[in-house]
């Protein structure tokens, strides 16, 4: 039903541009450059939301043309993780994620014309503990300052979990299932939420 349908990605995530074409969809890739500053008291369900919201207002596209925009956060103890903006912080970021739980969320949304649907999505990731020495060679061998929680569950940081509830793919940057959902109600049943 939504095999080849043509949607625009709100997003310069590559991961999501490949989740989103193996699912079948044409994408085009149009990304949109907002300010992801959290505001006061914001929860980071709520920022993701919002991002995601954002995002997908933010993007110019056809009224005919969906539109998905998201933004992954990871979560622990209440805190946002995001993109770190250098190798230290990455490092201090992943001493804080060894040996404990946090949770990933994804905000995803689906925008026609003006008219949205949204939906978040959140995994619980349980990482083992990780020495100073191992992290110092993962962060010299993988890109992580474009990953929130400075790892990627696709690449080497696969070996530093424990156990995972919930979707891989919402980790890796979007929820499939969730966004093909959201995509077909508001293709085929015109509501609005
Ligand atoms: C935790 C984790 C995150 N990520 C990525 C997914 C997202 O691309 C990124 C979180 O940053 P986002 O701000 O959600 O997205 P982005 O900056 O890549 O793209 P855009 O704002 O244009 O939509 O972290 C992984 O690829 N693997 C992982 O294991």
């Amino acid at each position: 039903m939504l095999a080849d349908m043509e949607v625009i990605l709100a997003s310069r995530s590559p991961r999501r541009l490949m989740l989103l074409q193996s699912a079948g969809l044409a994408v085009e890739v149009r990304p949109s450059h907002i300010d992801e500053t959290p505001l006061p008291g914001e929860t980071v369900a709520e920022i993701v939301a919002r991002l995601g919201r954002e995002k997908a207002m933010a993007c110019e596209a056809a009224p005919d043309i969906p539109v998905i925009a998201a933004d992954t956060l990871v979560a622990i103890n209440g805190k946002p993780l995001g993109q770190p903006a250098d190798l230290a912080k990455a490092k201090a970021m992943l001493m804080e994620l060894s040996g404990n739980t946090h949770h990933v969320f994804t905000g995803v949304t689906v925008r026609l014309g003006d008219r949205i649907q949204a939906d978040l999505v959140q995994t619980r990731v349980v990482f083992r503990q990780l020495s100073s020495e191992e992290i110092d060679t993962y962060l010299a061998h993988n890109e992580v300052l474009d990953k929130a929680g400075s790892y990627a569950i696709q690449g080497g940081a696969a070996s530093f979990i424990e156990a995972i509830e919930g979707p891989l793919d919402n980790v890796i940057g979007l929820p499939v299932r969730s966004t093909l959902n959201i995509l077909a109600k508001i293709t085929f049943s015109g509501t609005t939420t």
